[in-house]
C-alpha cells in the first residue's frame, strides 16, 4: 500500500506521529517526512532510528510557506500537528484557532496545490458535542476539511478524517498519573469516580488512520468503536495491578472537563454506516440550495441516541486489568516497580 511511497506526518514528533513512523519504518515506504516544531524531539528521534528513509522538516502548520515547503514530492499526508491539552487551550482559545483550524487550512490549501493523493487529518471525540476550547477547534477542524474536501476532486486529492478517544497511557494522561501517585504513595486523585472515557491504545489510533486511508471517501470521518470505562474502576484496577492500597482522593470534575465523551452525535448516528469494528460518518453532501430537494424531514433523530463513553461497553475492573497489562508502559512500570522491591 505505501509501496515506495512518501508520506508526511505534520506533527510527526508526537506520540501519535512516532507510531506510525515505526510502523512503517518497517515496510518498502519510500520516505517518512517528519514535520514539526521542535528540533530537540527531531534530533532525538533522528538520534534513535538513524534510518535513511526518515527526513526532518521544522515548521510550523500556521506559516502555509513553511508547510509548502515541505510538500514537494509528497504521496500522502497524515496530518496529527494540533494544541491538545484542554487547559492550555482553555487559556489561549485563539492559539486554539490558529493551529488546528486555520493551521488545517494551511495543510489542506498545500496538499491540493501539490496535488497530494490523499490526506488524512486527525480528530478527537472532544470535538462532538463539544464544550471546551480544544473540542470547539477541533469541530471546526472537521468542518474545514469537510468543506475543503467538497473543493477538490478526489482523484486529485481526497481528504477525509479521523476521530479517536483519550489515547491509553499518553504523555500526561491519566493512567501515568495514577501510576505516579500509587508509586509515591500518594493519594489517587479521582476527579468523578462515575466519569467514564473510551479506552484506545496508540496502536488503535494507527490501525483507525490505516483504515480510513484505504476506506474513506472524500469528507469521511472515521470512528473506532471502543469499549469505555469509568474512572473509579480504573484508579481500583490500577491499585490490584500493583498490589497497592492508595486512598482514593475524589478531587470534583476539572475545567472544560464532560461527564462523557461522545464519539458519534446523534445527528451524526442518523447517516452513519455501520462498518462492523467502525463507523464512517459520510459528509453532507447537499449543497446551500439543499431546500429545492426537502420534501419530508427524518423522524428518527428523535429516536436515535448518540455513541458515547456511557452506553458503550463497559469494561469492568477484570477486563480494564486485561486491557492495562497489554500496554507496554505498564507493564514497563510494573518491572520496575519489581526491581525496586527486590533491591529493597
Ligand atoms: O488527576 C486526575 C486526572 C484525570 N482524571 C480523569 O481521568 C480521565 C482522563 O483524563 P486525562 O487527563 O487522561 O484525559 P482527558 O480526557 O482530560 O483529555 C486528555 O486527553 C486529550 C486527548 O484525548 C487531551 O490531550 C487533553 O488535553 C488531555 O487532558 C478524565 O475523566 C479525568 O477526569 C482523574 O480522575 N484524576
Amino acid at each position: 500500500m505505501f509501496n515506495e511511497k512518501t508520506l508526511l506526518i505534520t506533527g510527526g514528533t508526537g506520540s501519535f506521529g512516532n507510531a506510525v513512523m515505526e510502523r512503517f519504518l518497517k515496510t518498502n515506504i519510500k520516505e517518512i517526512r517528519i514535520f514539526s516544531r521542535d528540533e530537540k524531539k527531531q534530533e532525538d528521534i533522528r538520534n534513535k532510528y538513524k534510518n535513511d528513509k526518515l527526513r526532518f522538516y521544522i515548521g510550523d502548520v500556521r506559516d502555509l510557506a513553511s508547510v509548502k515547503n515541505a510538500m514537494h514530492g509528497i504521496d500522502y499526508v497524515f496530518h496529527a500537528a494540533a494544541l491538545k491539552q484542554v487547559p492550555s487551550c482553555e487559556f489561549f482559545p485563539l492559539e486554539a484557532v490558529k493551529t488546528n483550524i486555520l493551521g488545517t487550512e494551511n495543510v489542506l490549501t498545500a496538499s491540493i496545490d501539490y496535488g497530494i493523493k490523499k490526506v488524512i487529518c486527525l480528530s478527537t471525540d472532544k470535538a462532538a458535542y463539544p464544550i471546551n476550547a480544544m473540542g470547539i477547534s477541533k469541530a471546526m477542524m472537521e468542518k474545514v476539511f469537510i468543506a475543503k474536501s467538497r473543493t477538490v476532486s478526489p482523484d486529485r486529492t481526497l481528504i477525509c478524517g479521523t476521530r479517536y478517544g483519550n489515547v491509553m497511557a499518553s504523555r500526561g494522561s491519566v493512567i501515568p498519573l495514577f501510576i505516579e501517585q500509587i508509586k509515591s504513595g500518594l493519594p489517587i486523585t479521582v476527579t468523578d469516580p462515575n466519569m467514564s472515557r473510551f479506552l484506545m491504545s496508540l496502536k488503535e489510533a494507527v490501525e483507525l488512520v490505516i483504515f480510513a486511508f484505504q476506506n474513506a471517501e472524500s469528507g469521511d470521518i472515521m470512528v473506532q468503536k471502543a469499549p469505555a470505562c469509568q474512572i473509579g474502576h480504573l484508579a481500583q484496577a490500577l491499585q490490584e495491578i500493583f498490589n497497592a492500597d492508595n486512598e482514593i482522593k475524589v478531587i470534583g470534575t476539572r475545567h472544560g472537563e464532560k461527564l462523557y465523551e461522545t464519539l458519534l452525535t446523534r445527528e451524526e448516528f442518523l447517516a452513519a454506516e455501520d462498518l462492523g469494528h467502525f463507523f464512517r460518518i459520510p459528509a453532507d453532501k447537499r449543497d446551500l440550495n439543499y431546500d429545492k430537494y426537502f420534501a419530508e424531514g427524518d423522524k428518527n433523530l428523535s429516536v436515535i441516541e448518540e455513541y458515547n463513553s456511557h452506553n458503550t461497553k463497559i469494561l469492568n475492573i477484570e477486563q480494564i486489568k486485561e486491557k492495562l497489562l497489554e500496554l507496554e508502559f505498564v507493564q514497563n512500570e510494573l518491572k520496575d516497580v519489581k526491581v525496586k522491591v527486590e533491591t529493597l
